[in-house]
């Protein structure tokens, strides 16, 4: 289990620009739960996802995994547990190695050894048979650069990299925002093929109400640093794009938006 517990966050702290945006903030998260995350924006939706990867700081408070307390702990240390797919299909991925040279630091994430390690014949067939689940013709372009890839292909891969080495939680940072729709869709259903075939934690940020009401069991709705709808289970099941839309709606014109 995933708890943030009573985190504190003010940015520019002191200064005329000092903006206060986690007090005392909770959320707990279960084990395999794949869990939506929408609000407008500014709400603290990437803010959150940093604190929980360790890339920002926090005031107070703390982040604990399955009762280990992660607060003091570096975002290299973190990340060996945790896999991350970035807004821009240029982040999660190096553009100017292979395929094949990326599958292989992904695989060997968080061991000793290196990239020779990755490249035998035995790991090239397995990361050809993972590539071809993606069903995007990937298998045939090993030694092809990534930065030549389009951007529904890179996140097909960053997605796959993110996942390969065992993690305890995946985090999906508007993953398909850059995508068009159609790529975008292949990226979601991909994305669920991979939470539910992995049984990995996934806490999944978008500004797509639609992706957030059919995928995943819990939908969060953030809003100035906090959840104001949370719905899991038989409720999550049962809402309606028109629901989540007319409480954002609602937000919106209480803040002036
Ligand atoms: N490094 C930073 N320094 C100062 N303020 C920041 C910093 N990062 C975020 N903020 C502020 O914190 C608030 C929350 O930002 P955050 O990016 O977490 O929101 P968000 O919900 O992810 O927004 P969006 O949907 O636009 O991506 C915003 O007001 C933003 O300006």
């Amino acid at each position: 289990m995933l708890e943030l517990i009573n985190i504190n966050k003010n940015y520019n702290a002191g200064s005329i620009n000092e903006l206060c945006l986690f007090q005392d903030f909770c959320l707990k998260i279960d084990e395999g739960d794949f869990v939506a995350v929408v609000g407008s924006n500014g709400s603290g939706k990437t803010s959150m996802l940093n604190i929980i990867c360790g890339s920002i700081d926090i005031d107070s408070g703390r982040i604990e995994v399955n009762g280990e307390d992660m607060s003091g702990k570096r975002d290299f240390f973190r990340h060996r547990k945790i896999g991350r797919v970035y807004q821009d299909p240029s982040k999660g991925t190096c553009p100017s190695m292979n395929i094949l040279e990326n599958m292989s630091i992904a695989d060997n994430k968080g061991k000793k050894y290196g990239l020779g390690r990755g490249v035998n014949k035995a790991r090239t067939d397995y990361y050809k048979e993972q590539l071809k689940s993606l069903n995007l013709g990937l298998e045939d372009k090993l030694y092809t650069q990534v930065g030549s890839l389009s951007g529904g292909q890179r996140q097909a891969l960053a997605l796959l990299m993110s996942t390969m080495s065992p993690i305890e939680f995946l985090i999906l940072d508007e993953h398909t925002a850059a995508l068009d729709p159609k790529t975008a869709e292949i990226i979601m259903e991909l994305t669920d093929k991979i939470v539910r075939e992995k049984k990995v934690t996934t806490i999944m940020v978008t500004h797509n109400l639609r992706y957030a009401v059919e995928y995943g069991d819990r939908l969060l709705m953030m809003h100035e640093g906090n959840v104001i709808l949370d719905k899991a289970g038989e409720e999550k099941k049962g809402l309606q794009t028109e629901e989540i839309m007319s409480v954002f709606n609602k937000i919106s014109v209480e803040c002036g938006n």
